[in-house]
């Protein structure tokens, strides 16, 4: 019998090469990988962090940005505990792209899912979306907002652990099921193709 409290899965989202898998390396191995290739369809990853004396487990699902791979990564959003949708600070185009990634994440995600927007890269000079934006969108849209940077170690760790701790209180407030996420309700609504996803690539 393994030693945790709670189990989450969180699923990290968003256009490739916004810094996704750079992001889950930082977290669960303290590394900036050197050269990362792109994600091919989804990868996974463990680590168990410990909050008010409590283990909690996180399952790390880091999805492929390429649009090939869409429907692969669909299906991950299902059991999300949290899903991370991420954009990158010094590219206009990963911003535009986040109203398309809110109608998948409506579309297959638990609609109870804990929804969190990151702009990644912020040791970078060339900035193209001012923090204020990045904030305002996600007001707008019901997120918590954090700008991150995985090579600098910036803001990695507090990101995992306030979504960890955010479940944490809901799973001891409400009930959430922490033990086997695919028991939880999800939304119903007929799927359909999304085929006017602007991110093509
Ligand atoms: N300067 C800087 N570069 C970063 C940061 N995070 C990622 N990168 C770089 O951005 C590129 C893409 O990073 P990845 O983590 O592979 O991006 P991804 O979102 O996982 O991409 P896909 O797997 O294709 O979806 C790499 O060259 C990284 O070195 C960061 O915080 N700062």
């Amino acid at each position: 019998m393994e030693d945790y409290k709670f189990l989450f899965k969180v699923v990290l989202v968003g256009n490739a090469g916004v810094g996704k898998t750079c992001l889950v390396r930082r977290f669960t191995q303290g590394m900036f990988p050197p050269g990362q290739g792109a994600t091919i369809g989804v990868d996974f990853m463990i680590k168990t962090i410990e909050i008010d004396n409590e283990k909690v487990k996180l399952q790390i699902w880091d999805t492929a940005g390429q649009e090939r791979f869409r429907s692969i990564t669909q299906s991950y959003y299902r059991s999300a505990h949290a899903l991370i949708l991420i954009y990158d600070i010094t590219s206009q185009p990963t911003f535009d792209c986040l109203n398309d990634w809110l109608r998948e994440i409506d579309e297959y995600a638990n609609n109870r899912v804990l929804r969190v927007l990151v702009g990644n890269k912020i040791d970078k000079e060339d900035r193209e979306i001012p923090s204020h934006v990045g904030q305002d969108f996600a007001q707008r849209h019901d997120m918590r907002y954090l700008e991150t940077s995985a090579k600098q170690a910036d803001n990695v760790e507090k990101l995992f652990v306030q979504i960890a701790s955010e479940l944490m209180e809901q799973a001891k407030s409400k009930g959430i099921s922490t033990e086997s996420p695919q028991s939880l309700p999800f939304n119903t609504r007929t799927s359909k193709t999304i085929n006017d996803f602007c991110c093509n690539r």
